[in-house]
């Protein structure tokens, strides 16, 4: 059994109770009473330049605690005035140590769309991401068959929101694209080993098809790899740890959006 495998099977455990408390004929009622997603694709595709997709993470399998984050909402305020493009919330709780009441802080909190993270398996877990005010979902490829994923991408679409679909290599981006992907997150890391392979991004980005924005995730250290990132065609990079992990948040993410400006990368991203 993979880490991946072991997570989904945790969230599947999880989500067995939630669909009992919630019905999903009253999650769809509560889903039509939120407010309409954001158009989260005009936000992240900006020529001039590349996105900060900021993440509100407490712990992760491969590093175990990351940050205690008492007040997720404080958290994403200061992510959106450092200039987030998005921010990025982990409702994964036995792994990641997040929750839906965290969704539910965050998207209270900014105005900037909100990615729900999970693993999202099931179409509860989409009318539920709705139903909680998510502008993007999150669905990764590798935990998905390819007919699941489609009408999962074909779901969250439906519902108004944007898909970020998530791959680790060509395979995987390849389905992702035929699955109808409008925005395609690389991750660096590798859901099944935990290995982080900061090429991956610059060797992937050249197959996504233009049109399709290219989201860098993972293993982000600062203004240097956005600036990478940028130079290899990144519209917008996703980034956790080393922001909650950081002293300012605000700042962090402000020399993040300053880099993902620079003058010097106007050239390469015509
Ligand atoms: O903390 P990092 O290395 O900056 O990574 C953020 C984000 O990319 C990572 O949390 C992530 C990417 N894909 C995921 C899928 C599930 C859980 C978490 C993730």
């Amino acid at each position: 059994m993979t880490v991946l495998d072991e997570i989904v099977a945790g969230v599947r455990a999880d989500l067995a109770r939630r669909e009992e408390a919630t019905p999903l004929p009253e999650l769809k009622v509560r889903a039509a009473r939120v407010p309409e997603a954001k158009d989260a694709l005009s936000w992240l595709h900006d020529d001039a330049a590349v996105g900060v997709i900021a993440e509100v993470k407490r712990s992760s399998p491969s590093k175990g605690a990351l940050a205690p984050i008492l007040d997720p909402a404080a958290l994403a305020a200061q992510y959106a005035a450092g200039g987030a493009s998005a921010i990025s919330v982990l409702t994964e709780g036995r792994r990641f140590g997040g929750s839906l009441d965290d969704l539910d802080a965050v998207r209270a909190a900014v105005d900037v769309p909100v990615l729900r993270k999970d693993f999202v398996v099931t179409p509860y877990q989409v009318w539920e991401s709705r139903a909680h005010g998510a502008d993007i979902v999150l669905l990764i490829v590798a935990a998905l068959e390819q007919t699941v994923l489609t009408s999962l991408v074909e779901r969250v679409h439906s519902l108004g929101m944007t898909a970020l679909v998530e791959v680790h290599d060509a395979e995987e981006l390849s389905r992702a694209v035929d699955a109808g992907a409008r925005c395609l997150g690389v991750n660096a890391r590798n859901l099944k080993t935990l290995e982080v392979d900061r090429t991956t991004f610059a060797r992937l980005a050249p197959l996504v098809p233009p049109g399709i924005v290219r989201v860098a995730e993972s293993g982000v250290r600062g203004p240097h790899d956005v600036m990478d990132h940028a130079r290899s065609g990144a519209d917008a990079v996703l980034v956790g740890e080393s922001l909650v992990t950081g002293k300012d948040p605000r700042i962090a993410v402000a020399d993040l959006v300053a880099a993902g400006a620079h003058p010097s990368l106007r050239a390469v991203r015509q």
